[in-house]
């Protein structure tokens, strides 16, 4: 007999210059995950998913008019696929209205954690808090009690500022001084000096960080007496790119000199270990197979040109791995009441919350590694701690933020040999 079909609508931030354009990676790797779960015999039996979708290029008004497009042209859409902050906080406050669900696969503000506002949001993109536990438990295991932030003035970095400073009250861990920049980190270096800032957590964008290391090496702030916490997810030579056009006037040795000894958090996007996942794949299958697509579409990942994306792929991958899981056990959750999938409508709030319940309760093993969600529809992740050490990053740990576990590998290294002190030492005259 034929398959009924079930329809998903995706947005995706393909083309355009602000923001994220990571559905060029994502939106082949959703492709590779509809054809899976639809060769997959064990799910969604009797139906085929299909998945109609538009580029936003990381606009909320174009991703509200490409909602618009997908609501109001049919076939009915259970589901919607979105990416981009800015586009899913458009999306999602809007679709409860259509009662639809919503995930988002490349959303890290953590203003999306928030139900009042985001009733059928879920993302497997981690939130941009997902650092601060991690943070939290560095300064910890290496005794400073004083710190101090710079960060840059946008939403995302402010947001999760906030969280930061909630978590070191909670902690007792005093925050020295906050400064913050929008382009020209100067005057905020200048204070964190005058405040004898050594324990200094930054977040900003790769361009405005690569700034900041050039301010520091003017200002001195760096070497053995300083520890700096930058953001992992830059690309890996970030501190050497682009010094010229963005008018960095550092050179890559002194830029490379500031930037020895920094720590790095980030969220573990790519499954560490290699074990096979519910897709029959591991981690490493997956990479495999993305690059063929990915080169199919004239990207040339040997020539170390990633698109946009390629980091959080398995994120869009799992994404559709969770809705398929989540329609599966709703068809039969429904089936008890007499009821079908297919019967969904946007006026249909009954199905809407059977779908809610069944991604509420959704965990599996993905190419993204542990695929669940907090009840604020946050993506549970893993974190990593990278350290700088002779120009290269190296792994120093994980740590779950679930179950507060932190796997260390002792790999630290310090300038002066011991680990630098968060204040000045009053040397007690005997
Ligand atoms: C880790 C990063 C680069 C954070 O921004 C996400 C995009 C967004 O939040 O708009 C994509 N992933």
């Amino acid at each position: 007999a034929k398959k009924k079909e079930l329809h998903i609508g995706g947005i995706f931030p393909i083309n355009g210059t602000g923001g994220w354009q990571g559905g060029q990676a994502c939106e082949p790797a959703a492709q590779m995950a509809l054809l899976d779960v639809n060769n997959n015999k064990d799910l969604l039996s009797g139906y085929t998913l299909k998945l109609h979708w538009y580029d936003s290029e990381c606009e909320p008004g174009r991703g509200a008019a490409v909602m618009y497009q997908l609501l109001y042209k049919d076939p009915v859409k259970v589901m919607l696929l979105a990416g981009c902050s800015t586009v899913c906080t458009t999306v999602a406050e809007a679709a409860k209205k259509w009662n639809l669900i919503v995930l988002c696969y490349g959303a890290s503000s953590p203003a999306l954690s928030n139900r009042q506002r985001f009733e059928t949001l879920f993302r497997t993109h981690p939130s941009a808090t997902v650092h601060n536990p991690t943070r939290i438990k560095l300064m910890q295991k290496f005794g400073w009690s004083r710190v101090a932030i710079l960060q840059q003035a946008e939403e995302v970095f402010i947001s999760t500022v906030e969280d930061l400073e909630e978590r070191c009250k909670v902690a007792k861990i005093e925050i020295v001084t906050r400064q913050s920049f929008l382009t020209d980190p100067t005057e905020a270096v200048r204070n964190l000096k005058r405040q004898d800032a050594r324990i200094v957590v930054g977040l900003f964008y790769v361009v405005a960080a690569r700034r900041v290391l050039c301010e520091i090496f003017k200002q001195k702030l760096y070497g053995k007496a300083y520890v700096w916490f930058f953001i992992g997810w830059y690309e890996d030579k970030w501190y050497e790119f682009g010094l010229e056009d963005e008018g960095i006037n550092c050179t890559k040795e002194e830029m490379r000199q500031a930037a020895e000894g920094h720590l790095t958090t980030e969220a573990v996007m790519w499954n560490q270990d290699n074990r096979t996942t519910i897709s029959g794949m591991t981690e490493k299958d997956f990479r495999m197979r993305l690059h063929a697509e990915l080169s199919k579409k004239g990207f040339d990942i040997d020539s170390g040109r990633l698109p946009e994306g390629y980091q959080e792929a398995p994120l869009a991958y799992d994404a559709v791995w969770a809705l398929a899981l989540a329609f599966n056990k709703t068809i039969e959750k429904l089936a008890e009441q007499g009821k079908k999938l297919e019967e969904f409508s946007y006026t249909n709030r009954g199905i809407r919350d059977e779908i809610y319940n069944a991604l509420n309760t959704t965990s599996f093993l993905g190419v993204s590694g542990k695929t669940a969600f907090s009840e604020k529809g946050d993506r549970i992740a893993l974190t990593q701690v990278e350290q700088m050490i002779n120009g290269t990053y190296n792994l120093l740990g994980y740590y779950d933020t679930e179950n507060l576990i932190m796997q260390w590998y002792n790999k630290e290294k310090w300038t002066s040999e011991k680990v630098p002190q968060d204040r000045t030492i009053e040397k007690t005259v005997l």
